[in-house]
């Protein structure tokens, strides 16, 4: 009878269902292509596979574990450029293209490198800073130390998920040189920008600490840290930072491909989700706020003027440094981000673009460059087939993108 009634089991289409499933999971993990196909196959299908397959596929399917783990470093990160700041110890270096680097730079690059190492061993990183001048200067890396060894999320739970403390000033530099890796069109590469605006930093302006997940060319998880920006999201966009202390100040936004674009306090727990941002609609052009550049080195100020007057927009534009412009305009705060090229032989780097790219994206916006093109992650370090950026509300888009080619192919 128990025999009989096993066998019966074996028959049921259930089963049979189940064991189809199991088999074509088997399939595409050999060829790893579960975490993308697993993602299209209906709900009820793949909630029948058991739990310890699943568990065992990446967490690719929803970025979850990427998603965490960037806010959490992100935002330890943005801690420490904040007391860099407030304790006046910027100790700024030039690099050899003139920039400026600070401490604040540094240290944010090796935690949030820290961070992904200890979370995802094999992925690559394609970070801004390098710490040869480092090596040389043993007071200016004393002084890194001094703020990355004692600076920490405060609930002890997730300090540990994004790896704890860094152990000794090597492993600090060790990990600031593993962000160099040449980038490209294949597998997981962390695009990191420890300061962005480092210009803004330094003179208490706007500033950005930004990092992004780029997938196969495809910019996959954004997060941005904008210690300096207003918290509400609904505040008038302006080049004024507010009060010296900081009160209102800081918010945190974030991005997954295909699940929308995210706003948070700064200051608040990690664990908070935050909430959904969206573009505004510009139902009439002429009312439209642009943001741009502050340095007239690194987007021209007067082709801006005249797009603005091509498009009929009398409205100041607002000038801030860094990817803040970005989600200034993701969470409607402003409306246009217009990268004008200055220098013809300028590539713009992955760094300065990813995370806001898909913020914007996922805001309801499109992102091109001044002819149109979408921005490409997947050349190497650089935006090398692109010039300058085109960021809207997707429903101008084409109208913005006329003004400029109009006003850049009549110079
Ligand atoms: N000639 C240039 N054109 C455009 N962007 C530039 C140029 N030179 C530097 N940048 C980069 O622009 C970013 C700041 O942009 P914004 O003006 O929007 O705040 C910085 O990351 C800066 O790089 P770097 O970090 O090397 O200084
Ligand atoms: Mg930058
Ligand atoms: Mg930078
Ligand atoms: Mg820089």
């Amino acid at each position: 009878m128990v025999a009989n009634r096993t066998q019966t089991s074996f028959h049921h289409p259930r089963f049979i269902l189940i064991l189809l499933l199991l088999l074509i999971i088997l399939a595409l993990n050999r060829s790893s292509l579960l975490s993308s196909r697993l993602a299209i196959l209906p709900q009820h299908f793949a909630s029948l596979a058991p739990a310890t397959i699943l568990a065992s596929t990446p967490s690719t399917m929803s970025y979850r574990k990427e998603l965490r783990v960037a806010k959490l470093a992100v935002q330890r990160a943005a801690i420490l450029t904040q007391r860099v700041f407030h304790e006046k110890a910027k100790g700024t270096l030039s690099k050899d293209d003139k920039s400026p680097v600070t401490v604040g730079d540094f240290g944010a690059q090796a935690l949030i490198i820290h961070a992904i190492r200890r979370n995802f061993p094999t992925d690559e990183i394609v970070g801004e800073e390098e710490a040869s001048s480092l090596r040389e200067d043993k007071s200016l890396a004393d002084q890194i130390w001094g703020f990355v060894s004692s600076t920490s999320l405060n609930d002890p739970a997730s300090e540990e998920q994004i790896g704890g403390p860094i152990r000794s000033q090597r492993e600090m530099l060790q990990a600031i040189d593993e962000g160099q890796s040449p980038g490209g069109s294949r597998g997981r590469i962390w695009a990191l920008d420890p300061i962005d605006g480092t210009k803004g930093f330094l003179r208490g302006g706007q500033y950005a600490v930004c990092l992004a997940l780029i997938e196969d060319g495809h910019v996959k998880v954004g997060v941005l840290a904008c210690p300096n920006l207003p918290v509400d999201d609904s505040a008038p966009l302006s080049a004024d930072v507010g009060d010296e202390n900081g009160e209102g100040r800081g918010v945190m936004f974030s991005a997954v491909l295909g699940s929308g674009a995210k706003s948070r306090p700064l200051g608040r727990g990690a664990l908070e989700t935050g909430q959904p941002i969206l573009m505004r609609d510009v139902p009439d052009i002429t009312q439209a706020t642009f943001c741009e550049s502050v340095e007239a080195g690194h987007s021209s100020h007067g082709d801006q003027a005249e797009i603005a007057k091509k498009l009929g927009i009398t409205r100041q534009s607002v000038r801030m440094d860094s990817q803040a412009k970005y989600g200034s305009i993701a969470r409607g705060a402003g409306d246009l981000y217009l990268r004008l090229p200055v220098r013809a032989d300028y590539q713009e780097k992955i760094w300065d673009h990813a995370a806001g790219d898909l913020i914007v994206r996922e805001a309801g916006g499109h992102v091109t460059d001044v002819e149109g093109r979408r921005l490409d992650f997947s050349l190497g370090r650089t935006l090398k087939e692109n010039k300058g950026v085109v960021a809207t509300p997707k429903a101008v888009h084409e109208q913005v993108l006329e003004a400029v080619k109009s006003v850049l192919s009549s110079k």
